[in-house]
């Protein structure tokens, strides 16, 4: 069904609905709405920018393992870190995170979008602490994975605050905002550990790496008190009218043209999508199974909902198994192998590289969509991975930059570019178009199917942490990253068959995208 069809209606009545179409969630669309087209207000803008701050928090928490892991020296239970006291720092941080996203969404359900962001920030202010403190490698790898779990939960729930918040026209934009705000953290991340670790003290200097991430927690936490609930959360806990009051904030309010004619239309479709999930559970519940068991099972047995689940968790694997955060936790390590002077420095390069185009991204994202985006930037990808892998031929590596022959500087000059192109590509398409994960699911499992694909986001994230060094070794680096290119070669054919173009719909038209019986791309 076609809202922008003059003979349609914009919404169904409940009485159009007929009992077939409930039970298989093929009534009309719901989600945010398509109705307030405007530009985002600026308080959608505020919003998003205070949801945001978890955003800089994820990216400062990964980004700045590998400064501090280099500058920790013999500070913690008084000798030198094995390289199994720091992988299991390193990952314990994805693997909480993987532990803690799926869960995070039956809070999500309920308690609120809005308490669980608070809840994050109660934890990275109480991981930062830990760590800051820590004498020993056990509370440091205790304080990671509090960070880990704050991060999980952050990363799942901040990306659907603001698509249930964001009117469709602008909500690839505004989710992409969230990812600016990660890798911005990761750039800072770079920064203050490059700063730390050259200027402060051995003892200190970590300490403070780590510790200054509870400060855009305490802010947020601040900032967050005054923010509103989502409208689709606030009419299911059957507070409508409070659900109203925010509609027509976020369509710039009165003054700016939200008639109240589009912020009821946008109100109605999301209550009729309420009560389709409030009929569905109850026939759920007839069934006397336990109420998570009765989700997974519609998560899985619905087509429309195994293809959105299987699309969001394919994006989200892939967005690691690519080997980008290969990169983000170890390029001081390629770039000393290589024989780069200052290597840390150079190391930002990849930072800041994925930060810019991720702002470009911001830009393009709506306009190109997201299924073209992919297709366009991921052969960049593949290009800037087999370059890299064909400079490594040429290199040999050193453990010790002041070694290096002069000979191979120019193949590092080609890794370097060829990294560069590699991260471009990423940071366009794939380091931001799987966390628009929410627009591929319905209401009833939207929860759910997102915590389920930021799970295996963090599943890939932590084998990608805990395999790069070994695959170096065993494998050499080039065919490591002929691998990663590999990787991404079938990730491509794979969007090509299955991902449909989800640009300017509301997030219920994007859900029944997925109705078609068949796996291909209308
Ligand atoms: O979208 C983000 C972003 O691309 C980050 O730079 C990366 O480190 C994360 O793993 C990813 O989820």
């Amino acid at each position: 069904m076609n809202s922008d069809d003059p003979e349609e209606p914009l919404i169904a009545s409940s009485r159009e609905l007929d009992d077939d179409d409930t039970r298989n969630g093929a009534a009309r669309p719901v989600g945010s709405g398509k109705a307030p087209e405007d530009a985002p207000g600026l308080f959608v803008w505020l919003l998003t920018f205070a949801a945001g701050i978890s955003g800089i928090l994820f990216g400062y928490d990964t980004g700045v393992i590998s400064a501090t892991l280099v500058s920790i020296d013999s500070s913690l239970s008084g000798k030198p870190l094995s390289s199994l006291d720091k992988s299991i720092i390193t990952s314990s941080t994805a693997l909480f995170a993987l532990l803690v996203s799926p869960f995070s969404s039956v809070l999500a359900d309920a308690f609120g979008r809005k308490r669980v962001i608070m809840m994050a920030d109660a934890l990275f202010i109480l991981g930062a602490g830990l760590q800051a403190i820590s004498s020993t490698v056990a509370s440091m790898v205790a304080g990671r994975s509090i960070v880990g779990a704050a991060v999980g939960a952050a990363s799942f729930v901040v990306p659907l605050y603001i698509a249930e918040l964001a009117p469709a026209a602008h909500r690839g934009r505004l989710v992409t905002m969230n990812i600016v705000f990660i890798t911005l953290g990761q750039v800072v991340a770079y920064i203050v550990g490059w700063i730390f670790g050259e200027y402060g003290s051995t003892e200190t200097g970590w300490r403070w790496m780590v510790g200054l991430g509870a400060v855009p927690a305490a802010l947020q936490t601040a900032i967050v008190l005054f923010m509103p609930e989502t409208p689709p959360w606030l009419v299911k806990a059957g507070r409508s009218s409070e659900a109203r009051v925010v509609i027509e904030k976020v369509s710039g309010g009165k003054r700016l043209g939200a008639s109240s004619r589009a912020v009821d239309a946008t109100l109605k479709n999301i209550e009729i999508e309420v009560r389709e999930e409030a009929q569905a559970r109850r026939r759920r519940t007839n069934s006397n199974r336990p109420e998570w068991l009765a989700s997974l099972d519609e998560l899985f047995k619905i087509q429309r909902n195994r293809r959105a689940l299987a699309i969001a968790c394919l994006l989200q694997g892939l967005q690691q198994l690519c080997g980008f955060n290969s990169l983000m936790y170890f390029s001081a390590t390629i770039f000393t192998m290589l024989g780069f002077p200052i290597p840390t420095l150079t190391s930002l390069v990849v930072a800041v590289t994925n930060f810019v185009f991720t702002v470009a991204a911001l830009f393009l994202i709506d306009r190109i969509g997201r299924r073209r985006i992919l297709l366009w930037s991921i052969p960049f990808m593949i290009a800037g991975l087999l370059f890299a892998g064909y400079g490594f031929a040429f290199v040999k590596l050193s453990a010790d930059s002041a070694t290096q022959e002069t000979s191979t500087q120019g193949a590092a000059i080609v890794i370097l570019v060829s990294i560069m192109i590699y991260v471009a590509g990423y940071a366009i398409g794939l380091g931001n178009v799987p966390w628009m994960q929410s627009e591929l699911f319905s209401l009833n499992v939207r929860s759910l199917g997102s915590g389920i694909s930021t799970a295996t986001n963090w599943g890939a994230n932590f084998v990608i942490g805990l395999t790069f060094l070994l695959l170096m070794d065993v494998l050499t680096p080039s065919w490591t990253f002929v691998l990663y290119a590999i990787i991404c070669a079938i990730g491509y054919v794979l969007i090509w068959r299955v991902y449909p173009e989800t640009a300017g719909l509301t997030l219920e038209e994007a859900a029944s995208l997925l109705e078609d019986d068949s796996w291909g791309v209308r």
